[in-house]
């Protein structure tokens, strides 16, 4: 893994620096506070190939490593983690769709989710299969030419506001090989859309539970083959834990940029706030846990580039790791600003509150240490 950023790489991380200034800065808060889902800036990202940044070229993606991704994203996470999480989860979606999908289904599809025109969701978790997501409930029954898809789903994000879902569902008897994954056109008839759930945070993504109801689900949505499912939502999740690592990095900078500038404006006892040592201790801390968080991940992107086998257990290492240190830099930074920081004229209440839930979804830290302690104790992998 090369430690310097290589000219590209800087000029992507550039370009996603003025895309976050220019489009997510000025209305992240009002997003936030008016629980605003900014079709519109995904629309943008995708003229700047942002929605289909490692999708496969011929489905219209920009086929970059995942490690080139996460530079970008970090960027966007810097003002905008929930906006930009949002993004990660369509990105993984779409990849899904066009390693998986039958040339049909990408003819119909590919264009539009890589170009940011049709966004998807990514539906795994149901009411009672959160961490124990091979024990799922809902049912795609072949019957002729389509799938007859019946279930509930839990906390999809940007649900009933995309166009399509992948969709795990289960075609074959219990357990992990009994899963199928399917493409899903969101307003097939007999989908239904739950009420958008009150949040803590990720104000800027609506999350919804969805019920389908006898969908018939055209044969050509189905993802590679029958049984594959759980294998095709475990792989996608391996880069999407990297993903919703890197917004955790990301809007830790974002947190420690807005600190120090108020640190060096605020006086207090005719100092600077950043001529206190125990602030500088507390400011060096908060560095150390980013640069190392952001190294992590980005050693686990390289892993996932290079199809490591031990890049599912650097996956879940990365997240466990970086969104741990991504909250607690945010929570240390609204702590230097004192008073100032519980308030919304400051970014670092939000920045709390968006962070918090990355502790949580695409698998919660106690699963990511599973994965750990299975790989490392069960099945003997070395480290090296
Ligand atoms: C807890 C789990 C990690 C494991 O579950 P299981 O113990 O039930 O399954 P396994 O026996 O480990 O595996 C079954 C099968 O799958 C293969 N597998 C497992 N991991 C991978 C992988 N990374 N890549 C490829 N294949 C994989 C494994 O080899 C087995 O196959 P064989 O039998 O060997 O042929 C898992 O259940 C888990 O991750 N749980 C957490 C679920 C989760 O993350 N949910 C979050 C969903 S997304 C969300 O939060 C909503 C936000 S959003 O994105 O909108």
């Amino acid at each position: 893994m090369d430690v310097e950023l290589s000219q590209e790489q800087q000029a992507f991380a550039q370009l996603a620096r003025e895309f976050a200034q220019g489009e997510l800065a000025p209305h992240a808060a009002r997003w936030d506070q008016e629980c605003i889902f900014p079709v519109d800036a995904f629309r943008r990202a995708g003229e700047l190939g942002f929605c289909g940044l490692y999708a496969p070229a011929e489905m219209g993606g920009l086929g970059l490593s995942r490690l080139d991704a996460s530079i970008v994203f970090e960027e966007l996470a810097a003002v905008d983690p929930s906006t930009t999480a949002f993004l990660t989860i369509h990105n993984m979606a779409v990849w899904m769709v066009g390693t998986w999908g039958s040339p049909k289904l990408l003819e119909q599809w590919g264009e539009a989710l890589a170009g940011g025109n049709k966004l998807a969701s990514y539906c795994l978790t149901e009411p009672g299969a959160g961490s124990d997501a091979a024990s799922l409930k809902t049912s795609a029954q072949k019957q002729g030419d389509f799938y007859l898809l019946n279930g509930a789903k839990a906390f999809i994000s940007g649900a009933g506001e995309t166009e399509l879902l992948v969709v795990m569902a289960r075609t074959g008897a219990a357990g992990a090989g009994g899963i199928s994954a399917f493409a899903v056109p969101a307003d097939l008839p007999g989908i239904s859309y739950g009420r958008k759930e009150l949040k803590m945070g990720w104000n800027s993504q609506s999350t919804r539970a969805i019920t389908f109801d006898n969908v018939e689900v055209p044969a050509h949505c189905l993802l590679a083959k029958e049984g594959e499912g759980f294998k095709l939502a475990m792989k996608g999740l391996v880069g999407g834990r990297i993903n919703i690592a890197t917004c955790s990095v990301g809007a830790a900078q974002g947190a420690m940029n807005v600190a120090r500038e108020y640190m060096r404006g605020r006086k207090q006892f005719n100092k600077d706030l950043t001529q206190f040592q125990a602030l500088q201790f507390k400011y060096a801390d908060m560095a150390t846990q980013v640069v190392a968080a952001r190294q992590m991940v980005r050693l686990a992107a390289c892993k996932l580039d290079a199809d490591s086998s031990d890049a599912t257990v650097y996956s879940a290492m990365a997240k466990r790791f970086a969104t741990d240190a991504g909250f607690s830099v945010c929570l240390d930074a609204q702590q230097l600003l004192g008073g100032y920081g519980y308030l919304k004229d400051y970014p670092l209440e939000r920045l709390v509150r968006d962070t918090r839930v990355h502790q949580i979804l695409e698998g919660t830290n106690e699963i990511m240490r599973v994965i750990i302690a299975q790989q490392l104790l069960e099945r003997g992998l070395i480290l090296e």
